[in-house]
């Protein structure tokens, strides 16, 4: 049985003030929450906010980490965050390939492979992200576009690598438009994903959390989450406020 996993993408959002508010939010709510959480949950926030999640989640069941990282490990790269930078600040995951680093940062899928085998040996959990836009699913390549992201990961990763990485499936379509993907037609992208990466080893296969992402809120959260393939979410806009968080995590 996969357990689930609430994953928040602050996206470029936040300051102190308004980022202590919200965290202590959702601490409260998983502390008043009967019984243990069903989910797990985490925090990927603007990489200046990494030391504020460390001090302020430590010990708590919020996990946090970030939202991009370079393939480099130091040196001249102006700009950039390497992968031990974010363990440096207790980061237990990296977004990886988020659809908005490919489109606003031309991040292809072999560069996303690389940041993921880059994650993978600082220790991080990379959580590769894959989606196709709407001009793609109406012309009928869905399942090409998002094999092809996929694939591209695959190729550089051994079994064991593969094992320990999240996916998300986020539909470029649904990310922040307030149209969510049915939850048939999520759970059919979530069954493909899952049966290409049966391909590399059906064991790792079953045992992969795949997330959904795209405008989901508490209201829809729940007919999502109950889909045999979808193993929780990734969640932008909801979850920049405690109340709209702590319900997707409720939902599980
Ligand atoms: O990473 C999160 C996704 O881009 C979803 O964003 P959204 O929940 O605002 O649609």
């Amino acid at each position: 049985m996969r357990r689930k996993l609430v994953i928040g993408n602050w996206k470029m959002n936040g300051n102190r003030a308004g980022n202590t508010a919200l965290l202590s939010g959702i601490v409260a709510g998983l502390n008043d929450a009967v019984g243990k959480p069903c989910a797990d949950c985490a925090v990927c926030v603007p990489a200046p906010y990494l030391a504020q999640c460390q001090a302020e989640l430590e010990g708590t069941p919020v996990a946090w980490g970030a939202q991009d990282l370079s393939v480099h490990a130091a040196g001249a790269y102006t700009g950039e965050v390497s992968a031990q930078m974010l363990v440096d600040f207790g980061s237990t995951y990296v977004l990886c390939g988020h659809s908005e680093r490919r489109a606003y940062h031309a991040e292809s899928s072999e560069l996303v492979a690389q940041k993921t085998v880059a994650a993978l040996a600082a220790g991080l959990t990379p959580v590769v992200c894959v989606g196709e836009t709407l001009a793609q699913r109406e012309a009928g390549q869905t399942e090409a576009v998002i094999c092809g992201q996929l694939q591209a990961v695959l190729d550089v990763l051994t079994v064991e690598q593969v094992a320990k990485l999240v996916l998300a499936y986020e539909p470029v379509w649904a990310i922040g438009t307030g149209k969510t993907a049915t939850p048939e037609i999520a759970q059919a992208a979530h069954a493909f994903l899952r049966a290409r990466l049966a391909q590399k080893d059906a064991a790792v296969a079953q045992g992969m959390q795949i997330l959904y992402g795209g405008s989901m809120k508490p209201e829809n959260a729940k007919e999502l989450m109950a889909q045999p393939d979808i193993d929780g979410g990734l969640i932008g806009g909801a979850a920049l406020k405690a109340t709209d968080f702590l319900g997707i995590i409720q939902a599980v």
